[in-house]
């Protein structure tokens, strides 16, 4: 992975299907536009033609071609999404990236090393949020859905779990700085933890 030479920070959220991504994403660009962060918050697959169709090919294939094809995805959203914003000096918030290759591409069976070396010429992420959360508490918000992917289906989230706890560690290795969320019921608390270590990260003080 490649270090992030821009103004801006790129903060990429992963965990489970259902463990909370998003609800947190939401809160915590909340309170760090409160302290008058600029914020920028994006996903992956990306909402642009190809990222509708890595979504759609999903449901129905897996393995390597849908590695390469989330892959191609990111580069692009580096290309045309992250990198400007962070050219801008935004904190870059991205909802899904590396590290969710590394829970759902491993599901299907893709080995680690191949999906470490089709992302190898991504940005590194400055923080990487790892959300955990306990296995019975994903399944019951999950049921709360009307509509399941694949990956949503049959009670997969203790293999999703599984491969995080994995993807943390091989991030880490690469010297990626990885704060792990347990999202259980405590959002407020985890929102101010995320906060805290994001201002770390532009060195400033936080009372
Ligand atoms: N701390 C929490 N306490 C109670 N409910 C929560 C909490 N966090 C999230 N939820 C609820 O859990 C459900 C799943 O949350 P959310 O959509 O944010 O998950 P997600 O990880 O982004 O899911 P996906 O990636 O599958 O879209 C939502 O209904 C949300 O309101
Ligand atoms: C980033 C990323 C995505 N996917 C696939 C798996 C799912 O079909 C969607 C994610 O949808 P959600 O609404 O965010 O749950 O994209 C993938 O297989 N690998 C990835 O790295």
């Amino acid at each position: 992975m490649v270090d992030n030479i821009y103004v801006g920070k790129l903060i990429s959220l992963d965990g489970p299907n259902g463990v909370g991504k998003s609800t947190l994403i939401e809160k915590l660009k909340e309170r760090l536009e409160l302290k008058e962060y600029q914020v920028y918050v994006t996903k992956e697959p990306t909402d642009t033609e190809l990222g509708k169709f890595v979504r759609s090919y999903a449901e129905e294939h897996g393995g390597i071609s849908l590695a390469c094809m989330v892959a191609a995805d990111r580069y692009e959203h580096l290309i045309n999404e992250i990198i400007p914003q962070l050219k801008e000096g935004k904190i870059v918030i991205a909802d899904r990236y590396i590290l969710s290759s590394l829970i759902l591409q491993r599901m299907d069976k893709v080995r680690s090393t191949f999906i470490l070396n089709l992302n190898s010429e991504i940005l590194k992420p400055d923080l990487q949020i790892a959300v955990f959360a306990k296995e019975e508490i994903i399944q019951k918000r999950l049921a709360e859905r009307e509509t399941l992917t694949r990956f949503e289906k049959d009670n997969q989230s203790s293999y999703e779990l599984k491969y995080l706890e994995d993807g943390v560690r091989l991030l880490k290795e690469r010297g990626v700085e990885v704060l792990r969320i347990v999202n259980n019921d405590s959002l407020i608390e985890n929102v101010e933890k995320m906060v805290v270590e994001i201002i770390g990260l532009y060195g400033e003080i936080y009372d």
